[in-house]
């Protein structure tokens, strides 16, 4: 395994950096955490990415500073502040959204390429909110499809991936040449850490409550932050020459 100076640093945020939370806009960004990030892209040369299910301005509502990121699970990414995304999509996600929000108990998150419908505080709806998802993607005139995810179900451009997003960021100055390594907590990571397993790095799933094929295993949000604080520290005493 590569030393840490020549990772590349690939995070999911929901689950991974942030405690879960019982809505999306209730997260709380722990106060040390973005000055942590800062350091530890700063050791890197800048090869650490962002890598979300939420929008880039979500990404940047969270984490300020427009750095590099994967929005909409890789429908948008952006790369030293220039932004690549999906085809918009037409009125189908919005007729999906509009059925979803007469749902009492589920929470619509409207996305500019994408749909997310909450079932937190409805689960005895899942499955007819999965049934409106695939009715939607059946019926669309572009190709999408829907992704589960935590009380999530959400309905994505067909090409949206978190794998693809790192597999494309690791083609790119500083990312490349790089060992990557990827910290995701949910079955929308999966692609991640195929992508960075198939590349040689090292893939770290969070929870360890479901089967996934990452290589490596985290406890938790709080033992992420406090690993990457830790990362972080080494870094810079080796960047002051310490050993
Ligand atoms: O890829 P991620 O960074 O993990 O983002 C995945 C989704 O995260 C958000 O929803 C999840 O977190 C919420 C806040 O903790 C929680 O209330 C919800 O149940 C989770 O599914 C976000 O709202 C989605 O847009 C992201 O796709
Ligand atoms: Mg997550």
């Amino acid at each position: 395994m590569a030393e840490a100076k020549n990772w590349a640093l690939f995070l999911d945020i929901d689950g991974t950096l942030l405690d879960l939370a019982a809505k999306p806009d209730l997260v709380v960004v722990p106060a040390e955490l973005p000055g942590v990030l800062a350091a530890l892209t700063a050791h890197l040369g800048g090869a650490l990415a962002l890598i979300s299910g939420r929008t880039l301005s979500d990404i940047d509502w969270l984490f300020p500073g427009g750095g590099d990121a994967a929005g909409s699970h890789g429908a948008e990414w952006r790369r030293a502040g220039m932004v690549k995304a999906s085809a918009a999509v037409g009125p189908e996600l919005h007729a999906l959204a509009a059925g979803a929000e007469t749902l009492p108990g589920i929470l619509v998150e409207r996305k500019p390429l994408a749909v997310a419908l909450h079932y937190r505080d409805a689960p005895q709806l899942a499955a007819q909110v999965r049934g409106l998802a695939h009715n939607a993607v059946a019926a669309a005139p572009v190709a999408l499809r829907v992704l589960e995810g935590k009380s999530v179900i959400e309905v994505v451009p067909a090409n949206a991936d978190k794998g693809a997003a790192i597999s494309r960021f690791m083609t790119c100055p500083p990312f490349a040449g790089r060992c990557p390594v990827f910290i995701g907590d949910d079955v929308t990571d999966e692609s991640g850490f195929s992508a960075v397993n198939r590349l040689g790095g090292r893939s770290i799933h969070v929870g360890g409550n479901i089967d996934s094929v990452a290589s490596r295993k985290i406890a938790s949000p709080t033992a992420v932050r406090r690993w990457l604080a830790g990362v972080e520290r080494k870094l810079r005493g080796h960047a002051h020459g310490q050993s």
